[in-house]
């Protein structure tokens, strides 16, 4: 697992929607060979949506071969309700790319049969072959889509009760109100996350600092079901300053030094590409970053 630390949320955007674009790209997407992309609600990503609209309205991104699963819903929330999922994504990612809407699943609340939805939703990720990359957020009690604590770290999708905490936190997109904030919801599960070739978890803001450090410094742990990312093969978290406040000093400056060596090797990379204009740059397969270095890198490769 990699923790990358930046310092505020506006940098935690940049570097994660960066990825996202880059791991696209480098996938080169066909009609016949989509990118499978989970995505998340909440205010985390909202950063991460603005800059990939930045990025499609640049022409450095198309969305048209990616086909996408959201990885929750509120249950009997009107579909055009201004706080359902749909509407979120809508507003926030989909009505400003070239997605194509048979290629956006998002969970029905409303389904006939919540159960069947479920099955329906795991089939279809399954159908297409697995989800590529997973990008998530978490609640301060470290849940991840709407797995709250105890939720089992083997679990796919299904119908869960929401934690009072979690209604607590939400109440805020429901006027303030707790009794407003539904109390089920559809999630994919812990294990339908984890299953994804790759999962990104962006963590900001003070308030999730302990469920950070229980997410890395402690065990796997199903009361803090984002811990499961430690047992990920290719898991990477995306946090700001704020959120390492409950970190131990040592556990920061060993990911950001795993980041500075990293970063002096692509270095040392791009001086060689450039010093040889034969070299077809195909050993540097692991760009992750907005670092510049990443950026010409990345451009060569793909001219
Ligand atoms: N189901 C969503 C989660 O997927 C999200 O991660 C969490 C955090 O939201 P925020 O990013 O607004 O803190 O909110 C809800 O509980």
């Amino acid at each position: 697992m990699r923790l990358i630390v930046r310092q505020d949320y506006d940098e935690v955007s940049s570097y994660s929607a960066y990825y996202v674009k880059e791991r696209i790209n480098q996938f080169e997407p066909t009609k016949e060979r989509p990118f499978v992309l989970g995505l998340p609600t909440g205010s985390s990503p909202i950063g991460v949506y603005h800059k990939l609209v930045e990025f499609y309205a640049a022409g450095e991104v198309s969305f048209e071969h990616v086909v996408t699963f959201n990885m929750d819903e509120y249950v009997g929330l009107p579909r055009n309700h201004p706080q359902s999922y749909r509407t979120f994504m809508w507003n926030h990612l989909f009505k400003h790319v070239d997605i194509k809407l048979e290629n956006v699943h998002i969970l029905d609340g409303n389904a006939e049969n919540l159960d069947e939805e479920c099955r329906k939703f795991e089939a279809e990720i399954a159908k297409l072959g697995g989800i590529e990359l997973f990008l998530g957020g978490i609640g301060p009690d470290g849940h991840i889509a709407f797995n709250e604590p105890g939720s089992s770290l083997t679990s796919r999708t299904r119908v869960k009760t929401l934690a009072y905490e979690t209604i607590m936190a939400n109440a805020r997109f429901f006027g303030g109100d707790v009794s407003r904030v539904p109390k089920l919801a559809l999630t994919v599960g812990v294990a339908t996350v984890m299953d994804a070739r790759e999962v990104v978890i962006v963590i900001t803001g003070a308030h999730k600092s302990l469920a950070l450090a229980k997410c890395i410094e402690e065990g796997v742990n199903h009361m803090w079901t984002v811990s499961s990312i430690q047992m990920h093969p290719k898991g990477l978290i995306v946090c700001d300053e704020d959120a390492t406040l409950e970190l131990h000093v040592k556990t920061v400056k060993y990911f950001k030094s795993i980041e500075h060596t990293a970063k002096r090797r692509r270095r040392l990379m791009l001086q060689s590409l450039l010093n040889n204009d034969d070299d077809d740059g195909s050993n540097g397969s692991t760009l992750s970053s907005s670092d510049e270095t990443e950026d010409i890198v990345s451009k060569r490769k793909r001219a």
